[in-house]
């Protein structure tokens, strides 16, 4: 599994996290396109090379105007612009959970809710660029877990829009539970409550490198601070042996020669049911030339239980295989397209922003072919090419 290890001798920001993601090889021009999704507007994206203390690290800054800064945004809002957006889907989920753990921090501090939390600082513009940019960072890099070292979050006193606070921030130290910190040497703000929230929602664990980790890439976030020490997260990307053992799905098997035919579509419904992912039957000769069949489950880990519970009781197998599996998925969203019959959703699928996949969805051809009593494959081939644009192609398909 690729799994990032950020090295926070001099702290981390929201800033921070998503220059050394782009340091690691995110480009800056995914990026962009990605965030011109967001309906916010006035700020500008400064991202250039720097040198800390010798160090060589990518510097991201975003500049906001006076309205982008001062804007008092309580979390339904902030929820709105990201649902506002044609982001994908899991990167919304994701860049709303850091929102809500900010706002549970800020809550917590101030003594008030969730939903009442003014978001001052942390809910400006760059704020929501840093994370939004950060979670579109982690999911085009493919990481799918961060452990940290040690936090070193600074020391002594920060001026905000609440007057003077204690290094770490209140809020800081509110996402910091359970997460290892120190002061360190450095009197300075050097652990943002953004950076933070990022660690506190993406970190598997922290204090030191994963057993099994092999880093191959390593790429350096600067900081604001000229210190006496390199104000930059080292973002190590590699693979964590230890984590690839751990598969989220497993897929149950049972060889059936006995089974009334007719009940394996109930079989399938059921296990469906209880929370399979997918369901197959196979035809197969097992021992003495018999013909079976071979029911395959793909299912959560959490799922086992009920779908090895509804195996055994419906059919007439006394045990059964299983063993983990890993996935590799594509994004996935859903367009529509104007036929001259009506609307057809498309699933569109994407890897690394390029989509991949445009397939037209077979209920909503068969259902506007049957109204217009035209062939199926009319509606779908129409469908199809009305969705031909979704792919992005610039290299002459154009013209189909
Ligand atoms: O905006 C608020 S309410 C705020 C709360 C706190 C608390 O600790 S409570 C701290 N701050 C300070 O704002 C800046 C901005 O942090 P970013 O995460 O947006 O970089 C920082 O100095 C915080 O300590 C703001
Ligand atoms: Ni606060």
């Amino acid at each position: 599994m690729r799994t990032l290890y950020l090295d926070c001798f001099s702290g981390i920001s929201g800033n921070m996290f998503l220059g050394a993601l782009l340091d690691l090889g995110f480009p800056e021009s995914h990026l962009r396109q990605e965030l011109a999704k967001l309906p916010v507007n006035g700020y500008e994206l400064i991202i250039k090379k720097v040198e800390k203390q010798g160090i060589a690290a990518t510097y991201l800054d975003v500049k906001t105007g006076f309205f982008g800064q001062r804007r008092h945004r309580h979390l339904p809002d902030i929820t709105a612009i990201i649902d506002g957006s044609d982001l994908p889907a899991a990167v919304k989920e994701d860049a709303k959970k850091v929102f809500l753990r900010l706002a549970e921090a800020e809550a917590k501090v101030h003594g008030t809710t969730v939903d009442k939390v003014h978001f001052h600082e942390v809910g400006a513009v760059d704020t929501i660029i840093d994370i939004v940019g950060t979670v579109l960072g982690l999911h085009w890099l493919g990481i799918g877990r961060v452990y940290t070292s040690k936090l070193r979050t600074g020391s002594g006193f920060v001026k905000c829009s609440h007057g003077r606070m204690p290094v770490p921030a209140p809020a800081t130290a509110e996402l910091l539970r359970g997460i290892a910190w120190e002061h360190g040497e450095i009197a300075k703000e050097l652990v943002t409550p953004t950076g933070a929230a990022l660690v506190a929602v993406f970190s598997a664990g922290s204090g030191g490198v994963p057993d099994g980790f092999i880093s191959d890439t390593i790429g350096y976030g600067a900081g604001s601070w000229d210190l006496e020490i390199p104000n930059v997260v080292r973002a190590v990307l590699g693979e964590a042996a230890e984590a690839q053992a751990q598969a989220e799905y497993l897929v149950i098997e049972a060889n059936i020669d006995d089974l009334n035919p007719q009940i394996f579509p109930h079989v399938m419904d059921r296990l469906f049911a209880v929370g399979a992912r997918d369901v197959w039957l196979t035809p197969i000769i097992m021992k003495k030339g018999r013909s079976a069949t071979r029911l395959s489950v793909l299912a959560d880990s959490a799922a086992f239980p009920a779908a090895a519970a509804a195996i055994l009781a419906e059919t007439t197998t006394i045990g059964m295989r299983y063993y983990p599996v890993n996935r590799l998925e594509a994004e996935r969203r859903t367009a529509t397209v104007e036929t001259p019959w009506g609307e057809v959703r498309v699933k569109v699928s994407a890897v690394k922003g390029q989509t991949v996949n445009a397939a037209p969805e077979y209920e909503d051809c068969r259902k506007l072919a049957a109204e217009h009593g035209l062939p199926l494959k009319i509606v779908w081939q129409k469908a199809l090419s009305l969705a031909w644009p979704l792919y992005g192609r610039t290299d002459g398909g154009e013209e189909q």
